[in-house]
């Protein structure tokens, strides 16, 4: 077994009791420390492999591994530390900051005292620090996702799982956020899966794409973005990044036409 890998999907199928064949025979690996971006159209199951992945539903056929994050050493089921964030960032609105960012210290019978360290730490790392005390309704949207990306980080996972996170979000907004993403990633060394709906996207966070098609969800290519992960607004207006755009593109219209089942 490659030491590098953290999951291993062979073969997933999934069809939902109502009879929707939601996944057929997807397989792929998730590497220690890459971002890998699943790319496609809606309703083609990039949420339902998330939560496969996260273990929040079975699979119908197929295996999915979890192996050991730290020395490598293949271990089947092994619980290794995942985080989720959603399209919402489903805060607590009576609650501030700190207390939404502490929940799952909390809810793992961490006391306040012995959290307040690490809380104010991610809430730093997300760019919060002056906000600790504020709720939910004082904050924009972008700030709101921050929290939620904190709250995910602050058990320190190896994996951290985002399902179209940043989708209902304005253009400049969610530019600051992929950069501060890309460069909390450097920081804590996580590893990423991403799901988008956007092109631009999906090549500035990755250094792999798996685009997909609907129908049933399956997987029509892999392309891999050959550029350090240490991009900025440098990165965005370089010709490399077009010619990937362009080439994901291409897939993804290609995935669309079923050109490539
Ligand atoms: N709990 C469920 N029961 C029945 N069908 C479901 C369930 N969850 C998802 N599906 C169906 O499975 C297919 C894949 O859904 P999924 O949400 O994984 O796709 P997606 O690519 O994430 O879509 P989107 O981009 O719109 O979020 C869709 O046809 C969807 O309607």
């Amino acid at each position: 077994m490659n030491p590098s890998v953290l999951v291993s999907l062979r073969g997933v199928s999934k069809t939902y009791r109502n009879g929707t064949q939601a996944l057929n025979d997807i397989s792929f690996d998730v590497r220690q420390g890459e971002c890998l971006t699943l790319l496609g159209p809606s309703g083609c199951g990039k949420s339902t492999i998330l939560r496969l992945i996260a273990g929040l539903d079975t699979l119908s056929s197929g295996s999915l591994t979890h192996h050991r994050a730290d020395r490598g050493k293949g271990a089947k089921n092994q619980n290794f530390s995942m985080g989720f964030v959603f399209q919402e960032p489903a805060l607590m609105p009576w609650a501030n900051v700190f207390d939404n960012v502490f929940l799952p210290l909390r809810l793992a019978g961490r006391s306040r005292r012995e959290a307040r360290a690490k809380v104010d730490q991610v809430i730093g790392q997300v760019g919060l620090a002056a906000h600790a005390n504020a709720y939910p309704r004082q904050l924009s949207g972008g700030q709101r996702m921050r929290v939620s990306i904190a709250r995910a980080l602050v058990r320190d996972p190896v994996l951290l799982l985002l399902d179209e996170p940043f989708a209902a979000l304005d253009e400049i907004t969610r530019f600051r956020l992929n950069d501060d993403l890309l460069h909390l990633r450097e920081t804590l060394g996580t590893t990423l899966v991403f799901i988008t709906h956007s092109i631009y996207e999906s090549v500035f966070l990755s250094s792999r794409v798996l685009v997909m098609a609907a129908a049933p969800g399956r997987i029509t290519e892999e392309i891999t973005i050959d550029s350090p992960l240490e991009r900025d607004e440098r990165f965005r207006l370089s010709e490399d990044y077009l010619t990937f755009c362009r080439t994901v593109s291409q897939a993804l219209h290609e995935a669309s036409l079923g050109a490539n089942p």
